[in-house]
């Protein structure tokens, strides 16, 4: 599978992205020059999805040198602790910063700076390669369900493509996968309020020509109980240690009925976004965004934008090592 465009990508002393805000309207880049530029795209989300925000965490780092000949320990934790506090939820982001903070105090402020991006390209590099292989790991589900019934419908929950990820994709690798491999895939794309990023998994899909159909949020206990999914795919932001599963809000409804119709529900994400430290789902830290995003006037408004769904709703965790039980994270923990 070949994208027609990268959500990252260096260019000289700078880092370009695609900006998420203004697709699918409209297809615009926005070039980061510095921590403010890096924290601003995270904030403002105009890169989203946990894998990318690590990435552009990690290069956040490295723009943060930028040029200076020196850069110390207090710069460092600054730059650190600016771009830790841009979203809460995708543990991808502290995973990055760690490993940034890991590699730069290792090395003299004079070579920082190097060290810096060579780690960010790293990152971005490892990310890509994970999501190929959760993309081959999760095809044998989908060669099964074709192998029983012919056509493979997927439901999918915001957007966990390529768009999310520096490529490929956590959810959709599997369904590229497939695509590639010739099977009749269809995906049901629940819209995603109130972002819609299920705009930008049909736009994503649209482009590379995979069959599927936008559904409003509601509408996916109906598919699911008139039998017209077989298998729930989504990513996730943060995994905790017992394999509970943040993702964005409406994903825990989609496993319940998912459960009700005895259809498998299962998670694609890099081990990147499990937290070992994290002991179960009550521990996530769930982002509470602004009312305005309901386009509600003067009422009182709540917008968590992920929401808990329990390990026993899982079917499994496709990663880059394979599909685990949600109850044998353990066997994975690097
Ligand atoms: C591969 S991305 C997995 C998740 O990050 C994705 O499903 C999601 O919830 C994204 O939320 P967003 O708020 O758009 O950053």
């Amino acid at each position: 599978m070949t994208y027609p465009l990268r959500t990252i990508q260096e260019d000289g002393d700078a880092v370009v992205i695609l900006d998420q805000t203004r697709l699918p309207r409209e297809t615009a880049f926005v070039v980061l020059r510095g921590l403010a530029d890096a924290a601003h795209a995270i904030r403002s989300m105009q890169v989203r999805g946990a894998p990318l925000i690590g990435a552009t965490a990690a290069y956040g780092v490295a723009l943060a040198i930028g040029g200076r000949p020196g850069f110390s320990d207090a710069d460092l934790d600054q730059a650190l602790s600016v771009l830790a506090a841009t979203r809460p939820t995708a543990i991808n982001l502290h995973w990055a910063l760690s490993r940034m903070r890991r590699v730069l105090q290792k090395s003299a402020p004079a070579t920082r700076r190097d060290a810096a991006w060579n780690e960010a390209r790293t990152i971005a590099r490892e990310d890509e390669a994970a999501n190929a292989a959760i993309g081959r790991h999760g095809l044998p589900l989908l060669q099964a369900i074709a192998a029983r019934k012919g056509q493979v419908n997927v439901m999918t929950h915001c957007n966990a493509g390529w768009l999310a990820t520096v490529a490929h994709g956590t959810a959709l690798a599997p369904i590229y996968a497939a695509q590639d491999a010739g099977l009749d895939v269809h995906v049901w794309v629940s819209e995603t309020r109130p972002r819609n990023q299920g705009l930008l998994t049909a736009w994503e899909l649209f482009q590379a020509g995979v069959p599927h159909t936008l559904v409003a949020d509601n509408a996916a206990g109906l598919l699911l109980m008139q039998g017209k999914v077989d298998c729930v795919i989504v990513g996730a932001d943060r995994i905790a240690a017992d394999g509970d599963v943040a993702n964005k809000v409406g994903t825990y409804l989609k496993a319940l009925a998912a459960r009700a119709h005895g259809v498998p529900f299962y998670v694609a994400a890099p081990v990147s976004t499990i937290d070992f430290a994290c002991l179960d789902g009550a521990h996530i830290p769930i982002e509470e965004r602004a009312a305005a995003e309901l386009g509600a006037g003067d009422t009182v408004v709540a917008n968590p934008a992920f929401d808990i769904t329990p390990a026993s709703l899982v079917s499994g965790i496709i990663t880059e090592h394979g599909i685990i039980a949600p109850s044998n994270l353990g066997s994975i923990k690097p």
